[in-house]
């Protein structure tokens, strides 16, 4: 198609129209004088390969992605953004740092807690009490984050943090310290759904999947921090109270900074304070013109309005519905939370919380040192999916990553029957006593279970907030943020009986049979999302999962991208509106 001509369909991958609902769908054509020369060269190119049957350029405009193209396509990322994202995903390292030191925690307690080692049913619940604390504020945090503001939930998140914190530091029974772990779950929650919600709706679109996997990476290098310091200060008298009181630094530099950080946009559009909002993009695009600025406020505003409802109950009601009626979205939810159900149900955290422990069941002395292998093979293969995840495909990625898991799995299982461990009461009994070459291959492959689980469900099941249409986003990250923190309350407050009930050779079979079923489900429910427009994942779960035509989709994008980062773009400000 020829620049400058206007358009009101867009087409999916299969030539069909896309539904032209006029309360959900308009379209607008994006021109700039540079831009639409430059334009015009990228789709006579990919014309000229015969590929280009849908129009790209056509953007839905109520959706906020939409400026963000328009404003960053030719400019580098402010620092102001960069800023904003540093200390939003601090949360992520708080998420790391508090689920992470729990590990060594359990380990270097010893009888500090009413003068008596801890039990199996213990230790569950003081890992369990940070779940069920970040399951339930998991669960109201999308509607308050509307209600009063992504800023004062992370504000508030850091005060149940300072609060969490002190009351274990500070703890000498174990009641005292099983609800410090429940207060420090109540921010982790929050802050596990807030701060990617934040960063999203700050991030220019261009860059938003790699900022979301930012935050997992401060998430996975705050358990990794956590783990080492653990094993530094295992052997130091009361080393765990400190390892818990340092906990403090990064919740209170997060709260002094948001002191003087704004909210998103998004937000102060939605309380009608479009001035503050008009003054957040200008600093978020420095070479942004008026018109652009004012143009995306309009958007913004465009966008709360397709919210139906004039109260905020009425209007969460209202998404609740659209969120449980529209095909398209109830897709999406099916995905969001079966991808977080998967991550906690393949059994990663059990090992993250519980490795310290089984180390030591299989002989090893400085089981801490290896548990901080494990935590740095998550943090690296973080970065691998960071770097991979547009390049590879997050579905290819979880189709490595699944099957993966699950012959790791299975051989820790083989590996665990021969080693022979019995868990009786609170001891764990070991036929072949000391270290041996069945350890080693557990090791080796409970390492080679957190690479492949690193390299795809630990990290694609946070890119959520793609699946959603803006007007269902909060209340659909909300519930699958909810998956995944009932999950990891289910996992970790069973773990330790699973090996006491079925052995641990039984509690790996079990979760191998899981991962096992989890690769066929995301094979056939897990549509290819990499590169592709908000709007065309939508048209993609439209009347099914669409694996083929998401497929062929992506690749047509990825060449795209690639034709387009070849072409040269010099700014440019001018919009004009079909
Ligand atoms: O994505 C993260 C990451 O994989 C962490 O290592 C894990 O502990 C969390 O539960 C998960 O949500």
């Amino acid at each position: 198609m020829a620049s400058g001509e206007s358009t009101s369909s867009l087409q999916d991958s299969a030539g069909n129209s896309m539904p032209k609902d006029g309360e959900d769908m308009q379209y607008k054509r994006i021109e700039g004088l540079t831009h639409s020369t430059s334009v015009a060269r990228f789709e006579e190119e990919i014309d000229d390969k015969g590929e280009n049957k849908d129009n790209v350029l056509i953007k839905p405009v109520n959706d906020e992605d939409d400026t963000s193209v328009m404003i960053t396509f030719n400019q580098g990322i402010s620092p102001f953004i960069i800023v904003l994202t540093f200390v939003a995903s601090i949360s992520g390292f708080m998420f790391g740092y508090d689920t992470g030191y729990i590990s060594s925690a359990l380990i270097s307690i010893g009888k500090d807690l009413d003068n008596k080692e801890l039990t199996y049913g213990g230790k569950e619940i003081l890992t369990a009490a940070t779940s069920l604390g970040a399951l339930i504020a998991g669960l109201l945090a999308g509607v308050a984050a509307d209600l009063y503001g992504r800023k004062t939930c992370i504000l508030f998140s850091n005060v149940m943090f300072c609060i969490g914190a002190i009351l274990q530091t500070a703890a000498f029974s174990f009641w005292q310290m099983a609800a410090g772990r429940l207060v420090m779950g109540f921010g982790v929650g929050i802050g596990s759904l807030i701060s990617p919600l934040f960063i999203s709706e700050i991030a220019p679109k261009m860059i938003r999947g790699r900022l979301t996997v930012i935050n997992s990476l401060w998430l996975t290098g705050g358990q990794l921090i956590a783990y080492g310091l653990g094993a530094g200060l295992n052997h130091v008298h009361n080393g765990w109270r400190i390892l818990v009181g340092l906990s403090l630094i990064p919740t209170v530099i997060q709260f002094t900074c948001f002191l003087f950080l704004p909210d998103t946009p998004r937000y102060y559009v939605m309380k009608g304070n479009l001035e503050k909002a008009s003054e957040v993009l200008r600093k978020s695009y420095r070479d942004a013109s008026d018109e652009i600025i004012e143009q995306k406020v309009k958007e913004l505003m465009e966008l709360n309005n397709s919210i139906p409802g004039k109260t905020v109950p009425r209007k969460v009601w209202n998404m609740l519905r659209e969120l449980h009626t529209k095909p398209a979205n109830l897709r999406a939810l099916i995905i969001g939370c079966g991808l977080q159900g998967i991550q906690q149900f393949t059994g990663w955290n059990s090992l993250m919380y519980f490795s310290g422990t089984i180390f030591e069941t299989v002989g090893f002395k400085n089981s801490s040192a290896v548990s901080i292998v494990v935590s740095g093979t998550n943090f690296v293969f973080t970065l691998v999916a960071f770097f991979s995840i547009d390049k590879i495909g997050r579905r290819r990625i979880l189709l490595i990553g699944l099957p993966g898991m699950t012959i790791a799995l299975v051989i820790c299982s083989i590996a665990f029957h021969f080693i022979g461990i019995k868990f009786v009461g609170n001891t764990a009994e070991v036929t072949h006593t000391g270290f041996s070459s069945w350890g080693i291959v557990i090791i080796v492959f409970i390492i080679l279970f957190a690479a492949f689980y690193a390299l795809g469900i630990g990290t694609v099941p946070w890119q959520q907030s793609e699946l959603f249409p803006q007007n269902v986003r909060g209340v659909g990250t909300s519930l699958a943020t909810a998956t995944n923190w009932a999950g990891c309350l289910v996992i970790s407050s069973t773990f330790l009986t699973m090996l006491q009930n079925i052995t641990p050779s039984g509690t790996f079979a079990f979760f191998a049979a899981l991962a096992c079923v989890s690769t066929v489900f995301c094979y056939f429910c897990y549509p290819e999302l990499s590169g592709l427009e908000l709007e065309e994942i939508q048209t993609i779960l439209q009347d099914g999962f669409n694996i083929k035509e998401s497929q062929i989709l992506a690749k047509k994008r990825k060449q795209q991208i690639a034709t387009m980062s070849q072409l040269k773009f010099e700014p440019t400000h001018e919009i004009v509106e079909a």
